[in-house]
């Protein structure tokens, strides 16, 4: 395979940590003679060079006057047991953006250069350290914004989706080969070479019927398998990108109590004022592990102020992007026509809004400590109804679950616990594209086609799958995968 024109084992080097004020600050290098090249700009050069892998050695990066730059702790690495796979080190000196950039300026003159984004995993992959899946885990990983989306990562990152794309891979090969292997004979022998062959060429056992091709089991099992991968995707973009919950509702209702309440924080201003929100403001928090962005809104009412108008239009853009709206009214002030009319009329407005694509409404009566949920209040055509209290925290954790379960049922959840599936855009257009091409060799079939017609069909998805793993790449693709990756991973 061709190299990409990350070139080759250079030594080099990138800050790992964000360049600030800190305890320590964390640079790494790797690559051909990075040891020998770092000892010369190194207190004890010969400590550095005797030192086995895994160890730590403490000294000083010096000028090359003698003059001393910063004090370290340097961890030693010894090919392959490294990240990368290559000898490196990853020097901790003192935090602050001085110290940093005085070491980093050292090993430029001793012969580092920096790093590209991604150039120490794109390395650990060439050295056979990480398949494309857990490469792709590893910015998955330093970008997870729950714990949840961390877990999922650190799956990947140990390798289950590997080995779930190499196990769907083995039954494909299973697949081809039996199919390959009947197309060998048949050429020899001139028999039929129809999927199913006839019966009457002794070729075909007694269970594969005319329409059917060597080991179709395996391809079938395949196939549901490749399509429940597939499914997973839009799970797992709402556990690594979250998703957009928009406050809206009545001025005074408490919308913004809600939003302070579901922070924990005393973010956005209360009074009893109608209309103090006049601009929208937003948060992330973690609903039962999905990351959310939460919005409050200006309450919609009639005015003449023409700033408060913009804020309200601006509510009603944020709904048309919203994957989930929570409608707040005020319980003592009841259910009014304007309320009913939002869930009828706006978009995330109950089920038979128009389009039914956009997002589900969930109609919480709040003050329910001064008046509670009254018993049987229907007809909103909200995905749900709650009563709750923004101001003493009643009924929040009820809330919580409801925006997780429809949140997740927006995403295509199936209501079991979420398995770790396919992450990456890569990873689903691969996925589906192997699958297309089982479900089209299995159609061939099911039409008595040619199995020479068939097994490329079928070769096409082995290579799909090789892909996802990074068995078959192109230099292409891995450039523009690990160019992605921030500097220093
Ligand atoms: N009793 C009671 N009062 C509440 C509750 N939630 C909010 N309030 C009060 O209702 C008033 C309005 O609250 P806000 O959170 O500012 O309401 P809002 O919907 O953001 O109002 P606008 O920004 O003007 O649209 C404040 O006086 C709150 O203290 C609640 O659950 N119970
Ligand atoms: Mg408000």
């Amino acid at each position: 395979m061709d190299r990409p024109a990350y070139g080759n084992n250079d030594p080099i080097a990138a800050y790992a940590t964000p360049l600030g004020e800190s305890a320590l600050a964390v640079i790494r290098i790797t690559g051909d003679c990075s040891i020998d090249l770092c000892s010369r700009i190194f207190s004890r050069p010969a400590k550095l060079q005797e030192s086995p892998g895994n160890t730590l050695v403490h000294g000083w990066i010096i000028r090359e006057d003698g003059e001393r730059i910063d004090e370290v702790m340097i961890s030693v690495f010894r090919a392959p047991r490294s990240y990368t796979g290559e000898e490196g080190l990853d020097i901790s000196c003192h935090g602050g953006i001085a110290a940093a950039k005085a070491v980093m300026r050292r090993l430029r003159t001793a012969g580092f250069r920096d790093a590209l984004p991604g150039e120490f995993s794109f390395r650990a992959f060439m050295n056979g350290k990480l398949d494309l899946t857990r490469a792709e885990s590893v910015m998955e990983l330093v970008s997870a914004k729950t714990d949840l989306s961390r877990q999922h990562a650190v799956s990947r990152l140990s390798g289950d989706l590997e080995r779930d794309i190499r196990s769907v891979k083995d039954l494909l090969v299973k697949t081809l080969a039996a199919t390959e292997l009947f197309l060998d004979y048949s050429e020899d022998d001139g028999v039929s070479m129809i999927a199913g062959g006839s019966p009457d060429t002794g070729f075909i056992e007694d269970d594969e019927a005319a329409g059917r091709m060597p080991e179709q089991q395996a391809a079938e099992t395949a196939l549901e398998r490749l399509k429940a991968l597939s499914a997973s995707y839009t799970m797992e973009t709402l556990y690594r990108d979250g998703a957009l919950v928009v406050i809206a509702g009545p001025p005074n209702a408490g919308k913004s109590s809600l939003f302070n309440r579901l922070l924990k924080e005393d973010r956005s201003i209360v009074t009893d004022i109608p209309g103090t929100t006049r601009d929208w403001i937003e948060a992330w928090i973690s609903v039962e592990g999905i990351p959310v962005r939460i919005v409050d809104t200006a309450g919609f009412q009639e005015s003449e102020d023409p700033v408060e108008l913009l804020g309200i239009e601006r509510s009603r853009n944020l709904l048309a992007e919203a994957d989930l709206i929570l409608y707040l009214i005020d319980g003592t002030r009841g259910l009014t026509d304007d309320d009913r009319d939002f869930f009828r009329n706006t978009p995330g407005g109950g089920e038979n809004s128009d389009p039914p694509e956009t997002a589900p409404g969930i109609l919480l009566w709040n003050k329910a400590d001064q008046t509670p949920l009254p018993e049987g209040l229907a007809g909103t055509g909200a995905a749900a109804v709650l009563g709750i209290s923004a101001k003493t925290g009643d009924n929040i954790q009820e809330l919580n679950s409801a925006i997780a379960r429809l949140l997740e049922s927006r995403f295509g959840g199936t209501g079991e616990a979420p398995a770790a599936g396919i992450a990456t855009e890569r990873q689903k257009t691969l996925v589906d594209s192997a699958a297309a091409s089982v479900a089209e060799a299995l159609e061939l079939a099911r039409g008595e086609a040619p199995l020479d017609i068939i097994a490329p069909m079928l070769r096409e998805a082995v290579n799909a799958l090789g892909e996802i793993t990074g068995d078959v790449s192109t230099a292409d693709i891995l450039e523009t995968m690990f160019s992605r990756f921030c500097v220093g991973k």
